[in-house]
């Protein structure tokens, strides 16, 4: 499913009311139905009914969990047995996010349920479609105040629809609109938002003050980028999105390129073999080997934990490249891994003398991945550099590795004909990118954008909803995963996971979005085996695999 800015939005909309000659007032008709139909569902389910199947999108932020259930079947009745308990309160807005919310009055009106509308600015200054949708409001005689002339009581709805602001907000909600808000979020009651919650930058996902606290937001057309990013991601509730009439076809005319990740976009947009078939005639061999570089005294857990992971991931061979000094104390730790003796100081670190040998190892392998508990050591920028443009297959860059890249201009480093694969977390990014952390979780997808083509990467984000990104501008954005997963060594599962993919013959890309992906699914499987989730530790998501 694509993923699309508001400015890109604006154009979808442009292209099919202009070209296509499908009239504005029509797409608002479609978008203020869905909406509807979605608090008649809400509704439903409050009172225990049987929630009918949804017939868009879900993405449920709440639980981290996609809800990919697609139902096209077509209409459902607008029909809700306990109409007659509900009342909403309609907040409408002055532009055309208002008039979807003055049509989805009509509509709850027709199922039977109370509705009053809130008009946030006089409505006489409501314009075009949005204006006639007033007209038909109060010629259908529904009841309507305006915010700041007419009484108000919030405590008297059983649910608001936040129709105020839009993809065509900018900033942060000003005056009545912030008030209304304010309210709203104060009510206690369940609001719907009608395409982003009021005060959501739909673009970055970044929360304005206010900003509407969603229960469910009807997202229109195309998934708005910002729905999917925290904190805002946080703020819509579930995500459901729903089509108005705007071809999905257009989206190649308007060059959408992220989309959000899910196993139809792995299997047909990136071409990946999402059940991972297995040749019967398959042997080791037919499977890859890795390179795992990592691990010193102090943290040899992590290349453990990359090696394991890489295996579980269905690599054939693993191999995992030490310093020599840990090498008796690691014998027997995983039975199943080979491992390879580098050199390294008294102390069982890695230092300058062991590229050498890195570089014989990886070139019997097909990936290397390298930084796991890897350190700092004299020398290391060169020492990478000789791995980086010494090696030929694929490398994968983590952790104390993304370090060293972050203190060298590394883009006059010899281009190498294997793909890079970076996974930094936002600390990480923040340091390659030369921007605080803050800065690096504002726009989490602008930014892997950037610098996967700036630097010519895949370029891994970690954290809540990780962003893929390529250097053609291709990114994706990752829903599986749990809050359990926020445990020390996860990354390293990560890595491992990513080269035992690329061993297999996945690319690059492949590689990354996969791995992110089933990195994710296995955590929300591990949290649910454990008693409470907090006891994850980073080993059950390789057992989860
Ligand atoms: N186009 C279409 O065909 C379709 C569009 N659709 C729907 O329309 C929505 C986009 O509509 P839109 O472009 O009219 O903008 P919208 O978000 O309603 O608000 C803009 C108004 O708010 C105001 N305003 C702005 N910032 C503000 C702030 N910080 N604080 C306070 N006020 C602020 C600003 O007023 P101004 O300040 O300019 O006087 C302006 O008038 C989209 O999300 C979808 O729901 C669907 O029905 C499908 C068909
Ligand atoms: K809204």
């Amino acid at each position: 499913m694509y993923l699309v800015t508001a400015e890109q939005m604006r154009e979808l909309d442009r292209i099919t009311i202009d070209r296509l000659g499908i009239p504005a007032v029509a797409l608002m008709e479609n978008a203020g139905r869905a909406i509807a139909e979605e608090i008649i569902e809400l509704c439903r389910k409050r009172n225990g009914g049987h929630a009918s199947r949804g017939i868009g999108r879900t993405v449920d932020n709440g639980t981290g969990q996609d809800l990919t259930g697609f139902d096209v079947s077509g209409d459902r009745a607008l029909t809700l047995d306990t109409a007659a308990a509900e009342h909403w309160f309609i907040l409408v807005g002055k532009g055309n996010n208002g008039g979807d919310g003055l049509v989805a009055a009509r509509y709850l009106r027709e199922a039977g349920i109370a509705v009053t509308l809130v008009y946030a600015v006089p409505p006489e200054s409501l314009t075009g479609e949005a204006a006639l949708q007033r007209d038909a409001a109060a010629a259908l005689g529904l009841s309507a105040a305006v915010y700041g002339q007419d009484p108000l009581d919030f405590a008297a709805c059983s649910g608001i629809l936040d129709a105020l602001l839009g993809t065509g907000a900018a900033g942060a909600p000003r005056g009545v609109y912030a008030e209304l808000i304010a309210a709203a979020n104060a009510s206690g009651k369940p609001i719907v938002s009608a395409d982003i919650p009021s005060g959501l930058n739909a673009d970055t996902g970044e929360m304005h003050a206010p900003c509407v606290h969603a229960s469910v937001t009807v997202c229109l057309a195309f998934l708005k980028r910002g729905l999917l990013q925290y904190p805002g991601a946080g703020a819509a509730g579930t995500v459901v999105v729903r089509a108005i009439g705007i071809p999905v076809s257009l989206a190649r005319e308007v060059g959408l390129q992220s989309y959000w990740l899910t196993p139809e976009v792995l299997q047909a947009g990136l071409g990946v073999d999402v059940l991972r078939h297995r040749s019967p005639e398959g042997h080791k061999g037919t499977y890859g080997h890795v390179l795992v570089a990592g691990g010193t005294l102090r943290m040899s857990g992590a290349g453990l934990l990359a090696a394991r992971a890489a295996l579980r991931a269905g690599s054939g061979l693993v191999t995992w490249a030490l310093p020599q000094k840990l090498l008796p104390a690691v014998i027997g730790a995983a039975p199943e891994l080979m491992l390879a003796d580098v050199g390294g100081d008294e102390q069982g670190n890695w230092n300058a003398g062991t590229a050498a040998e890195l570089l014989r190892l990886s070139a019997e392998r097909d990936v290397t991945a390298v930084g796991p508990g890897l350190g700092r050591f004299q020398g290391d920028t060169d020492w990478l550099r000789t791995l980086w443009e010494g090696t030929e297959g694929p490398l994968v860059i983590d952790a104390d590795a993304l370090n060293i890249l972050a203190e060298t201009d590394y883009s006059h480093w010899a281009s190498r004909p294997g793909s890079v694969v970076l996974t930094p977390h936002p600390g990480e990014m923040a340091r390659l990118a030369g921007i605080s952390t803050a800065e690096v979780q504002r726009d989490r997808i602008g930014l892997a954008e950037r610098y996967a083509r700036e630097h010519g990467v895949i370029l891994v984000l970690k954290g809540a909803h990780t962003v893929i990104a390529a250097p053609d501008g291709v990114s994706y954005v990752n829903t599986t995963g749990h809050p359990g997963m926020g445990t020390g060594g996860a990354g390293d599962v990560l890595t491992g996971i990513i080269a035992g993919l690329l061993a297999q013959g996945l690319n690059a890309l492949q590689a990354a979005a996969f791995g992110v992906y089933l990195h994710g699914l296995a955590g929300e499987r591990a949290a649910g085996l454990r008693n409470h989730p907090a006891s994850l530790i980073a080993g059950d998501i390789i057992e989860s695999l």
